[in-house]
């Protein structure tokens, strides 16, 4: 039996999202939550059949408690999406986050959280921080889902390869953070060689990777940005996490942006010692397991150019980092 609740559940990203959800037969009761129109989308989505049943609830009645009442795992993709030339909405969606973590804490404590909302290297220690304060911290428990970035490696990868029906079995580790510089493709470890590139071709390749969102906000034009394919990345993550925590399956790894204090096997300490600076998170490839975070590998082998975009992320992290951490110690969650 597992509960899953979507928070922004009527979004461009929410509702495909859910859609999904609701397909995976792991799922037995899908809780959705959003200000407006999840009424529709849950009777919309409750004729499919599958085994979960599906509740909308918007914000009157305590809607936000009774979408979360016994949640095992809660996705939130609810926020504003970015426009052209806009590069991120920390303030705004730092806001929501922080109100729908309050809830999460008061509610279902012990839910197991992925973030979406951008930006996510933000938003994650907004989460954290509200966790914190109220006394529910577990940092097993908490995802910044990074996916996209890795579904992106594995599509362009794939594509240099000559052969798109590579792209499903092609992974590449993407670490880092999901934002620009931040997202580090650690192509020398992809599942399939590439072949030798000129620099140039390297160095767009990387580019794409970091910035595929541009690439979508710019040909939305003015609509919004990556849903589809969002929606997909988020739904194989949380697929991952539902495996791993109940339904027991050992070896699945994947990048996601997570507390570093999750680990305490020493892969993390490896990890921290990797990097010039230390860092309260990271996106590393994440062994899942009954916990949330069994293990956080560090790096491993890199080539000389990732160590320069390792280098360059980091500072750029670590700002995005704090920036969550200020947001919650100014704007302190209300019960
Ligand atoms: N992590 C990633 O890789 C990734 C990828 C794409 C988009 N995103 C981010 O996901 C977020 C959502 O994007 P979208 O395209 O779905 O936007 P959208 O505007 O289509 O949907 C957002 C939804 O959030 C809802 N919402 C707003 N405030 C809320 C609140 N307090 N409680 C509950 N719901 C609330 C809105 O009503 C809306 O339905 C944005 O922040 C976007 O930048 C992240
Ligand atoms: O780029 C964005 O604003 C959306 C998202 O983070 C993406 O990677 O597509």
């Amino acid at each position: 039996m597992v509960k899953a609740v979507v928070l922004g559940a009527a979004g461009g990203i929410g509702q495909p999202l859910s859609l999904l959800l609701k397909s995976n037969p792991a799922v037995t009761e899908l809780g959705l939550f959003d200000i407006v129109n999840t009424p529709g989308v849950a009777a919309d989505l409750s004729h499919i059949n599958t085994p979960a049943k599906v509740h909308g609830y918007l914000p009157p009645n305590d809607g936000l408690k009774k979408a979360l009442t016994d949640a095992d795992i809660v996705v939130i993709p609810a926020g504003v999406p970015r426009k052209p030339g806009v590069t991120e909405c920390v303030q705004i969606n730092a806001g929501i986050v922080k109100d729908l973590a309050t809830g999460i804490a008061t509610t279902c404590p012990k839910a197991f959280v992925l973030v979406i909302s951008n930006p996510v290297n933000s938003t994650v220690p907004v989460v954290a921080e509200v966790f914190k304060k109220l006394g529910v911290y577990n940092p097993k428990r908490l995802f910044g889902v990074t996916t996209l970035d890795v579904v992106r490696a594995s599509t362009f990868v794939a594509e240099i390869l000559g052969d798109i029906s590579l792209a499903p079995s092609v992974t590449v580790p993407v670490v880092g953070g999901h934002s620009g510089i931040t997202i580090v493709p650690l192509l020398s470890q992809s599942s399939h060689a590439l072949p030798s590139l000129k620099t140039t071709d390297y160095d767009a390749l990387v580019t794409r990777i970091q910035f595929g969102g541009d690439e979508v906000v710019k040909a939305k034009d003015g609509t919004g940005s990556a849903t589809l394919s969002m929606a997909h990345a988020g739904a194989a993550f949380a697929s991952f996490v539902i495996r791993a925590v109940f339904g027991g399956e050992s070896g699945i790894i994947a990048p996601s942006f997570v507390p570093l204090a999750a680990d305490t096997t020493g892969g993390a300490a490896a990890l921290r010692g990797e990097l010039d600076q230390d860092l309260e998170f990271f996106s590393a490839n994440v062994e899942l397991g009954p916990e949330g975070v069994k293990r956080i590998h560090p790096l491993g082998k890199i080539t000389v150019e990732e160590a320069d975009l390792v280098q360059k992320a980091v500072p750029e992290l670590a700002s995005n980092i704090q920036k969550g951490i200020t947001f919650v110690a100014e704007n302190a969650p209300k019960l």
